[in-house]
């Protein structure tokens, strides 16, 4: 099953290359129809698929002595694994994520604090990565074994007329320098590469200095003038080395970029001896080198830097300048569109210990700094170049010698540019990326341009780093490349590591195919029909101004021929358009999602913070609740317990007034009210007896005044309809009165209901004020109702008076016996006929107690008593109106307590 992951390190792949790469084990077990990821991601660097390997082959089961396999068209890719130092043992770095399967196959596994295993929990990628390589070594390989297998080979090739380059690429503090330069007595490829050289070129080295290396691999013939320049820059160079190692000198270097940056006063790790510190059998087993019959060698090395994309010579150091800004180099392409550093120093070296003096000067140049992960960093990459002219001083020839290149490039290693706290680390830490990313892309694009013969080649993107440009030569077939990758089996470091084993499995699918055509070079190919099959120079090859050809000229191709380029070109610039285009979008998605990883890294701090404020929160409120639950609840009781007081002390006063009420029968107003209540409903009871007595009194005396009124007047007299007028309204006042009685003693039933029932204060007071305020209104009407009846009453003696006055003017009338025969007058009896309009036995009998007792300090009763007696005696201003409204023709009589009620 093909996985389509992204492409490791951000470089571009296409689907198909994709199947290639990623392989998954779990093709095999035929998984379900939704897909899912294996458990282990497998990038293999063989086309064919590897059979399955069992794990836990140990690291010590490699087998070092053998150095043999792999395909030598495929790209060589190495892979050594530094020992954990003290400190990172200790801070417990060893977690097995490096797991060594056999020489050529490794397992990563993702550890838990890394960012893989957060993304493989999630889904989104695996936690183990299966990588195979050429060949691994193990932590516990040697300098010379791990030389024996990889370089050793390289320098016969070299003797022998190849071009090999070798580069280290890693995380920082992998061991990059260690392994191409290494450390103390443990002398890295590089001194053992030289050592090997010379000791192979015993006997056959060509002194001379006439013949220079120059451009990208053309040789120089010097004359006498150039030859003594060139040895004394030579001799100038040996013998600052030698100075400075007497004297302890040190050189510092202004950049002339970001302040100082580039110092050489760093301790250099390699031991300040005249020769390489090598085992003592590390040569013996170089092996003899068939070396071409009759042929001498030159050896010449350069030494230079790409430290911030610009180019620093090594070599060219001027003690009497410093400190100084360095000069930089400029790259040009020669004729072809081969590149080159212009004005670079080679120095010619005669002996392993002169190129080890060299190196040792280089390396005083070099810029280290000190970053987070490794004291002694190199933030620069460091190119060492063994150029070999193979000159044939016997034959006379005029051919140019032969050259050969040794080049061997540690590379600054690829590390976080965000952990880096000082900008002048940022600003290295980023062009590092960028040049390792492009370093990455050409490494794909040629990929691609292997791998897709029919489809349009790709361009591979040399031109935008000065790294790729420099070492272009010998991706596209001038040579072979080489690559070590370094890594360190620290588990803080893993999503490191990972990235950059992930670029090296594209590196492990490359083949040393034929050159790939660049700038004039490839325009020129373009323009041969059919191609030139690697004869491309024979246009240019009668030029013999190097001034001209130097930067490549193609102005001496004819109009068709330049025309036919430019159309070329344009096809060219819309290709690449299409490219970058593509190439930008991929870029754009790969930041996208890594932003959105960031996005959700911060999500989940941020929901994480939340949550722990919100428990915090939650914890502080409710510490709050309880404080004013437990202060509420001390308050409320608090509370009750004052309110129960209270009521205590109003039941001890209820009690107190109801035994003065006892005691005291009849109080003063503001005493007891109830026993007021008692009474008057007993009064209300006696009022009731008195008026059914007064009604049947008035029954009796209507009776008998129709009686008389028909016996003196006949029927129609008009003084008898008034009478009876007034007796009727007297009679349906009385009605009223007994009617608000009853309503007033069920009132005042309620009253005392209420008044056992509540026993809350104020509701007490309130109910004994509308008692109070309906007792009022009662007096009111009873007052009222006593004055109509007095009225009534003064009303009937008056028809008593006059009944008398007519009864003696009827005396001459007959039957005196027939009076005798009626029935004696009630008024009478009660001495009424007698009585004066205005004495008080005129007063209704047991009228006065009754209010009294009822209201007994009541001033308005008093009032109302004094009034009736006042209107008893017809001498009030009451009963003067009540008198005048009986004779107006619109008289009523006295509201009722019904319409009192109503008007309220
Ligand atoms: N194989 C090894 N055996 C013992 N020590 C090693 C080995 N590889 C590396 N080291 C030690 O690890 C440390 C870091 O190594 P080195 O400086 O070579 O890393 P680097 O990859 O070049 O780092 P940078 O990219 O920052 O320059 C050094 O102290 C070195 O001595």
């Amino acid at each position: 099953m093909a996985l389509t992951l992204s492409s490791p390190s951000g470089y571009h792949l296409d689907e198909d290359e994709e199947v290639a790469v990623f392989e998954s084990t779990a093709a095999e077990h035929g998984g379900p129809s939704r897909p899912r990821l294996p458990e282990i991601s497998v990038i293999s660097p063989g086309l064919e698929p590897r059979p399955s390997i069992k794990l836990s082959v140990k690291p010590g089961a490699l087998r070092q002595g053998s150095c043999e396999g792999g395909d030598k068209e495929r790209v060589q890719v190495f892979l050594r694994i530094r020992p954990l130092t003290e400190t990172e043992s200790q801070r417990v770095e060893e977690q097995g994520c490096v797991d060594v399967q056999d020489e050529e196959t490794l397992l990563l596994k993702a550890p838990k604090e890394s960012q893989n295993m957060r993304t493989a929990e999630r889904g989104i990628t695996q936690s183990m990565h299966k990588f195979s390589f050429s060949k691994i070594f193990g932590p516990e390989t040697t300098q010379q074994q791990f030389y024996e297998c990889t370089m050793k080979k390289m320098v016969t090739d070299v003797l022998q007329g190849e071009n090999r380059l070798l580069y280290t690429y890693g995380v920082t503090n992998s061991g990059k320098t260690y392994t191409i330069q290494g450390s103390g007595r443990e002398a890295g490829l590089l001194p053992r590469a030289l050592a090997s050289l010379f000791r192979k070129l015993q006997g056959r080295l060509y002194g001379a200095m006439d013949l220079k290396p120059v451009m990208y691999q053309d040789v120089r013939q010097l004359d006498s003038g150039e030859i003594r320049v060139e040895e004394i820059r030579r001799n100038s160079l040996l013998k600052e080395v030698s100075n400075s190692r007497r004297g302890g000198n040190t050189t510092t270097w202004d950049s002339g970029i970001g302040g100082l940056s580039s110092t050489s006063n760093i301790v250099t790790q390699l031991e300040d001896t005249d020769s390489v510190c090598l085992e003592p059998d590390s040569l013996s087993h170089s092996g003899a080198t068939d070396l071409a019959e009759g042929v001498q060698f030159s050896i010449w090395v350069a030494f230079y830097e790409i430290y911030n994309e610009f180019l620093y010579d090594l070599l060219d150091a001027s003690p009497s300048l410093q400190p100084r800004k360095r000069a930089t180099l400029r790259l040009s392409d020669d004729k072809y569109g081969n590149p080159y550093v212009k004005d670079l120093a080679w120095i010619q070296v005669r002996s392993a210990e002169e190129a080890w003096s060299v190196l040792r000067a280089g390396r005083r140049n070099q810029s280290f700094a000190s970053t987070h992960l490794n004291q002694n960093s190199s933030r620069s990459h460091s190119i060492f170049s063994i150029r070999v002219l193979h000159v044939h001083p016997d034959t006379g020839s005029t051919e140019p010698p032969h050259i050969s290149e040794l080049t061997v490039c540690d590379l600054a290693g690829s590390e976080r540019s965000k952990e880096q706290r000082n900008g002048e680390r940022m600003k290295e830490a980023n062009n590092i990326n960028t040049s390792l990313l492009t370093l990455g892309r050409c490494i794909a694009a040629l990929r691609h341009n292997q791998n897709n013969k029919s489809r349009p080649p790709q361009v591979v993107p040399f031109r935008d780093s000065k790294m790729t440009r420099v070492l272009q030569g010998f991706f596209c077939g001038r040579g072979t490349s080489s690559m070590v990758v370094n890594i360190n089996p620290c588990s803080s470091i893993y999503d490191e590591t990972l990235q950059a084993l992930k670029f090296s499995a594209i590196a492990t699918q490359l083949v040393h195919g034929p050159s790939t055509k660049t700038r004039v070079a490839y325009i020129l190919s373009l323009l041969r029909e059919p191609p030139a099959n690697g004869n491309e120079s024979t246009v240019m090859e009668e030029d013999g101004d190097e001034s001209e050809v130097e930067e490549g000229d193609i102005t001496m191709l004819n109009t068709e021929a330049l025309l036919q380029a430019i159309d070329v070109l344009k096809r060219e610039v819309q290709r690449q358009r299409a490219e970058k285009d593509a190439l930008e979008a991929n870029v754009r998605e790969q930041v996208v999602s890594e932003m959105m990883e960031v996005i959700s890294r911060m999500e989940d701090g941020f929901s994480e913070t939340l949550e722990a404020e919100k428990a915090l929160i939650e914890e502080r409120y409710e510490d709050k609740i309880t404080n004013v639950q437990k202060h509420l609840k001390k308050f409320h009781s608090e509370e009750l317990m004052e309110r129960d007081q209270e009521i205590k002390a109003l039941s001890e006063a209820l009690d107190k007034t109801k035994a003065a009420e006892k005691s005291v029968p009849h109080g003063d107003s503001e005493g007891p009210r109830r026993s007021q209540r008692l009474t008057s409903q007993a009064q209300c009871g006696r009022l009731h007896a008195e008026l059914d007595q007064c009604r049947a009194q008035l029954l009796t005396k209507l009776l008998f005044m129709t009686k008389l009124k028909m016996q003196i007047d006949g029927p129609g007299s008009s003084s008898t309809l008034a009478a009876e007028r007034k007796l009727e309204d007297g009679q349906r006042n009385l009605r009223q009165l007994r009617l608000d009685l009853l309503r007033l003693g069920s009132d005042l039933q309620s009253g005392e209901r209420a008044c056992c029932r509540n026993t809350g204060g104020e509701r007490l007071r309130q109910d004994l004020a509308a008692a109070d305020e309906t007792l009022a209104k009662q007096d009111q009407i009873l007052s009222e109702l006593q004055n109509g009846l007095m009225l009534v009453k003064a009303d009937m003696r008056k028809q008593a008076m006059s009944l008398s006055r007519a009864q003696a003017n009827m005396s001459p009338l007959p039957s005196r016996g027939c009076a005798a025969s009626i029935t004696p007058d009630p008024c009478q009896k009660r001495g009424y006929e007698v009585a004066a309009p205005g004495g008080a036995e005129n007063r209704p009998p047991q009228k006065r107690p009754f209010f009294q007792s009822l209201f007994p300090t009541h001033t308005p009763t008093r009032k109302i008593n004094t009034c009736a007696a006042e209107a008893a005696s017809g001498n009030t201003p009451y009963s003067r109106i009540l008198r005048s409204r009986q004779q107006s023709p619109t008289y009523s009589p006295a509201p009722t307590p019904r319409s009192l009620r109503g008007k309220k």
